[in-house]
């Protein structure tokens, strides 16, 4: 599903990851944990292609993402890579439905396809009776859930979250994190979550440890 050769970012002077080597299988559960300032985000989003490492290669179903020019990396992140963030980063103007439907409506499927869609994922994740609410009028739990449904509308073939649940009490932390595992049981899907909640990250199939710019433990 993913793998990643010998990635090197540095921010300036600062090295920030010196080395990364990593394989995800289809439909596993990855957490990322290590101390603030480890790189843990700086690697989610080389991963996730939202930003570049100075050297080596990332391959997402065996397309080597950083061959694509920027149109064709675009649509290729909007095919194939969900992203899930801390803050929801839901458009506030529009309703739960609308928000979920954007990326598969900028991916140009039919809206009839994506509506249907959405109302399906909106339903998987309890959202049924808040499809036509806007985010001021959601739960901080339930703006998570959108986000979520959101991430899944394309089908992704690998979910990036980062801190996921940081901005959520116990109880929708606990909830958010049987979803992601529900998810992987009914739709097979592949999730790297960076987490400090050490509950989720034991629960991961795998936990990655960062420090100092490398994996210290698989
Ligand atoms: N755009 C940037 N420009 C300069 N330095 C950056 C940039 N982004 C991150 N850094 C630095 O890179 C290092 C790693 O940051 P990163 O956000 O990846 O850490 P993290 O492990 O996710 O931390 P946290 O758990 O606090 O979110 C830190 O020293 C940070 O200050």
């Amino acid at each position: 599903m993913l793998k990643a050769q010998g990635i090197l970012k540095a921010y300036g002077k600062l090295p920030v990851l010196k080395g990364i080597d990593l394989h995800i299988k289809e439909s596993e559960v990855v957490s990322v944990v290590g101390a603030s300032g480890a790189g843990k985000s700086t690697l989610l989003h080389i991963v996730g292609t939202l930003d570049t490492p100075d050297s080596g290669k990332i391959f997402i179903n065996d397309t080597d993402v950083f061959a694509l020019n920027q149109q064709q990396l675009a649509a290729f992140r909007n095919q194939h890579i969900g992203f899930i963030f801390q803050f929801h980063n839901l458009l506030p103007e529009f309703t739960a439905l609308e928000n979920v439907m954007i990326p598969g409506l900028i991916g140009g499927r039919s809206s009839s396809k994506v509506q249907k869609r959405a109302l399906e994922l909106l339903g998987m994740l309890g959202l049924d009776q808040r499809k036509d609410h806007k985010p001021s009028e959601l739960s901080g739990g339930e703006q998570q859930r959108v986000s979520v449904a959101r991430a899944l509308i394309n089908d992704p073939s690998i979910v990036f979250a980062d801190e996921p649940s940081g901005n959520l009490d116990s109880k929708n932390a606990d909830e958010l994190h049987q979803l992601f595992f529900q998810l992987r049981k009914d739709l097979n899907q592949t999730f790297v979550i960076v987490t400090h909640n050490k509950e989720l990250a034991e629960m991961a199939d795998r936990k990655l440890e960062i420090a100092d710019g490398v994996i210290l433990t698989d």
